[in-house]
């Protein structure tokens, strides 16, 4: 475990600030151990050691301290064994099963979270697992909704000089940013010590080096990859870029700096936006949830309950919760004689079980209704 850092520094309304979350993606290889490594180093010179999770349950070994370690949770190898996976599903299945954890992950965070500045989170190689499964919806919407939380997609240079390599990677990536909508994301351009990064920035910025370069390639994908840049230029424009070297530790401060600009954008934009979606997705199921009982007692109310009532004022029509909680009979004094000569009062302990069996066969009414709807 990594030593505690100094207290974090109150923000301007007197609240102590909150970490920022590091959501480290990118393609297999692409280098996000050996970032989150370099990374976790840096800061620790820094005097801010960071608060590192590891999410990748097929990882031989992990380089950095982890505070939370998804494989002591979950044995990705029992987990293929168990459910007859091979090693992708194995990996999807253990995350899921992290996922339903994930409540006492945050919990773990919000207690150190006065003496962390950051969260670090490596994730599992295959960016799809993360990025379009339920689980990492899960993981970055419980991040998102506590913390300022940004994504920082690892693009390995080396393996992006050609145009149309680099628009694959650039799609993996936007993908994640749609995915993640709410989510900030910087992007480093990882292995800058192979080839400069110059490249990739000059493709993203002036739409013409692009297509010059996409010139040198006639196949089919190329036509595709063009057309492509054209969409692509929005995505762009939100992104902040360094280049980095996980080997030798260049431009971290750098990084480090974009991370913290990141971080005061998702304050000041993302989270009153998240804040809103949130509210209105609520207010959304809570009129939902009282149409299908509006529903739900029409239903009820059209079974004839008793054949000889009349709607006359003289003996009322009963609602089905009356036939329940009166167990047909609202002729009190016809209990009365009825009632046993024993102690025990029948209708007060009767009673006292007929709410809560009433509400239960409410909630399993409504939930049948919802399959049905579904
Ligand atoms: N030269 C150089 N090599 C790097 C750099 N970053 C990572 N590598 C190398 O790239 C390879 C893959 O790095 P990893 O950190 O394992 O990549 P990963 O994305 O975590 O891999 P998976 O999680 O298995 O997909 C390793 O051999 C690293 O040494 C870098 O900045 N420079």
């Amino acid at each position: 475990m990594a030593a505690p850092a100094a207290p974090a520094e109150p923000q301007a309304s007197g609240a102590p600030e909150l970490p920022v979350c590091l959501l480290v993606l990118g393609m297999a290889g692409s280098g996000k151990t050996t970032f989150v490594q370099r990374l976790t180093g840096h800061l620790h010179n820094k005097g801010c050691p960071p608060y590192v999770i590891n999410l990748d349950p097929a990882v031989h070994e992990v380089p950095f301290p982890a505070n939370i370690d998804i494989r002591d949770t979950v044995k990705y190898k029992e987990v293929m064994k168990q459910y007859g996976l091979g090693p992708n599903g194995g990996i999807v299945t253990s995350l899921n099963l992290f996922a339903t954890r994930f409540d006492q992950v945050m919990k773990f965070i919000e207690k150190a979270q006065n003496t962390f500045r950051y969260v670090l989170i490596d994730t599992p190689g295959q960016i799809e697992v993360f990025t379009w499964s339920a689980s990492g919806t899960i993981i970055t919407e419980a991040l998102a909704s506590s913390f300022p939380t940004v994504v920082i997609y690892v693009m390995d240079t080396s393996r992006s000089t050609n145009p149309v390599t680099f628009m694959s990677n650039m799609l993996y990536a936007c993908s994640s940013w749609s995915s993640f909508r709410l989510l900030m994301t910087a992007f480093s351009l990882a292995q800058t010590d192979i080839i400069d990064h110059s490249f990739a920035v000059e493709w993203m910025q002036d739409f013409e080096a692009f297509q010059d370069a996409l010139n040198q390639e006639t196949t089919y994908v190329s036509n595709l990859t063009r057309s492509m840049s054209l969409v692509l230029d929005e995505f762009y424009s939100s992104l902040r870029v360094v280049g980095v070297s996980a080997v030798v530790g260049t431009g971290f401060d750098e990084l480090c700096a974009q991370v913290t600009s990141a971080a005061e954008e998702y304050e000041r934009e993302y989270r009153p936006e998240y804040e809103r979606l949130k509210k209105s997705l609520a207010s959304a199921q809570s009129n939902e949830q009282k149409e299908q009982l509006e529903r739900l007692r029409k239903d009820m109310g059209s079974i004839a309950l008793d054949p000889g009532a009349s709607t006359d004022g003289a003996s009322p029509v009963l609602d089905p919760s009356d036939l329940i909680l009166t167990r047909g009979t609202l002729d009190e004094e016809d209990e009365e004689a009825d009632s046993d000569t024993d102690d025990i009062d029948h209708r007060v302990t009767e009673e006292s079980r007929e709410e809560p069996a009433f509400q239960n066969f409410m909630q399993e009414s409504i939930a049948q209704h919802w399959k049905r709807n579904k």
